[in-house]
């Protein structure tokens, strides 16, 4: 048996990866990219108004001109006009590139016109360039505004849009196969017999899996080794990564270690000192990783957020998204030499997040999961935790 330390690190290792595809900006939102992200040209592209007024010589004003008579009018979108004669002005609007000749922006609140001529408010103080977003003051062209491995979301997507981009280039998302296995296994919507059980695992993986954009499908085997294997050969082949739940541990009808070795998957680790999870089966298949979960129902979904996830994200050469910390809102006991997987409520307390642990009968209580809000990793090292132990925080 590994532990939790060493079954990441060996996940890490075998980090497979999906390669890149290109697709529309306006779909990308939540993908990784696959390309950097570099400014078309710098930003602003010119001396940018950036208040609806006048645009005036500043130098009038310091020669204590007060009134204005406008030229004209420069709009946004338009080639930039020019003050041909300094003690004018010319009225311009926000978004419009600054009229050559003018130095100096006021905003319309602050004059009043009559006949034409703008008058400055009484004590108005000027400053050159004020109201002038300036030419290549925030980026030069060229800049790298989004790197390889960032995480499209709302701002990203505007840069690459501002950048020209309508496409850009992200990490292809792996195909899964996420695959119950047990034959006292019946989906909602269908009857049930007293010693049945209702299937759920794959139903909240699948539904998470989409939920982050893969492709993903659900799919029920029973436990029969000839049809398991059969079944699990063309899945393989037909999958970037399977993801299997239940069979994994000593029972007699456990098939899964048993089948993927047949189908020469290779076997990287089998166990880990964790709970819930200890039956944990991972192995490769080429570029393909293959993942066993305990079929009980909060180990089977504690291990696919800790594990799993991570390494798709890995797949998708994402870079790491920040790691939450949680702190114990009260004492907890666990004897074992384990590392402790445990459901938490999370509520914030200042700056801080306080982790409150809900109370589970066993990693087949699933019920006890629902309006929880993740789980933090508790050490295996320590038995006794103090009320402010902080822990890593991994919400559902
Ligand atoms: N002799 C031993 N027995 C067990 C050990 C052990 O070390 N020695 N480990 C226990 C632990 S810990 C776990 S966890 C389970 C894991 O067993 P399996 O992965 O083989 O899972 P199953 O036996 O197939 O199922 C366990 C439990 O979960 C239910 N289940 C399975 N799939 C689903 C699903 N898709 N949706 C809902 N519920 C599911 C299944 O009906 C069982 O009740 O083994 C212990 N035993
Ligand atoms: O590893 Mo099991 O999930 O503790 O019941």
């Amino acid at each position: 048996m590994i532990s939790v330390q060493e079954a990441e690190k060996l996940i890490r290792q075998n980090s497979p990866n999906y390669y890149s595809e290109s697709i529309p900006t306006i779909e990308a939102h939540g993908r990784i990219l696959a390309e950097d992200i570099l400014a078309e040209r710098e930003n602003p592209p010119f001396n940018r108004v950036a208040m609806d007024g006048i645009a005036i010589n500043y130098a009038q004003w310091q020669n204590s001109r007060t009134s204005f008579e406008i030229k004209g009018t420069q709009a946004a979108g338009h080639p930039p006009l020019s003050l041909e004669d300094p003690s004018t002005c010319l009225e311009a609007m926000t978004g419009a590139v600054l009229p050559s000749g003018c130095d100096c922006v006021i905003p319309v609140e602050r004059i009043s016109v009559t006949n034409n001529v703008a008058t400055l408010e009484d004590g108005l103080e000027l400053q050159q360039w004020q109201n002038v977003h300036i030419q290549g003051s925030d980026h030069s062209q060229g800049f790298k505004l989004a790197r390889t491995g960032q995480v499209l979301n709302a701002p990203e997507i505007a840069v690459a849009a501002a950048a020209g981009y309508g496409q850009v280039k992200v990490a292809k998302l792996a195909k899964v196969a996420v695959i119950a296995t047990g034959d006292e296994l019946v989906s909602a919507g269908v009857d049930i017999k007293p010693w049945q059980i209702r299937r759920s695992n794959t139903t909240s993986i699948v539904a998470s899996l989409k939920s982050a954009g893969y492709d993903a499908k659900e799919y029920h085997l029973k436990d029969d080794l000839d049809a398991l294997r059969d079944k699990l050969r063309d899945l393989l082949e037909s999958n970037d990564m399977l993801i299997l739940t239940g069979g994994v541990s000593m029972g007699k009808f456990d098939f899964v270690p048993q089948v993927l070795k047949e189908l020469s998957v290779e076997q990287i680790f089998h166990k880990v000192t964790q709970r819930p999870g200890k039956p944990l089966w991972f192995g490769t298949s080429s570029n393909k990783s293959v993942f066993g979960l305990p079929g009980n129902p909060v180990s089977a979904l504690i291990n696919f957020q800790r594990y799993i996830l991570p390494q798709l994200n890995r797949s998708q050469n994402a870079l790491c998204p920040p790691q939450l910390k949680a702190e114990l809102a009260e004492d907890f006991t666990f004897k074992k030499n384990m590392t402790r997987f445990l459901p938490v409520c999370v509520e914030s307390n200042g700056p801080k997040l306080l982790a409150r642990p809900q109370r589970t009968n066993g990693s087949g209580d699933f019920g006890s999961l629902s309006g929880s809000h993740g789980f933090i990793e508790l050490e295996a090292e320590i038995s006794d935790f103090k009320k402010g132990h902080v822990a890593i925080f991994y919400p559902w």
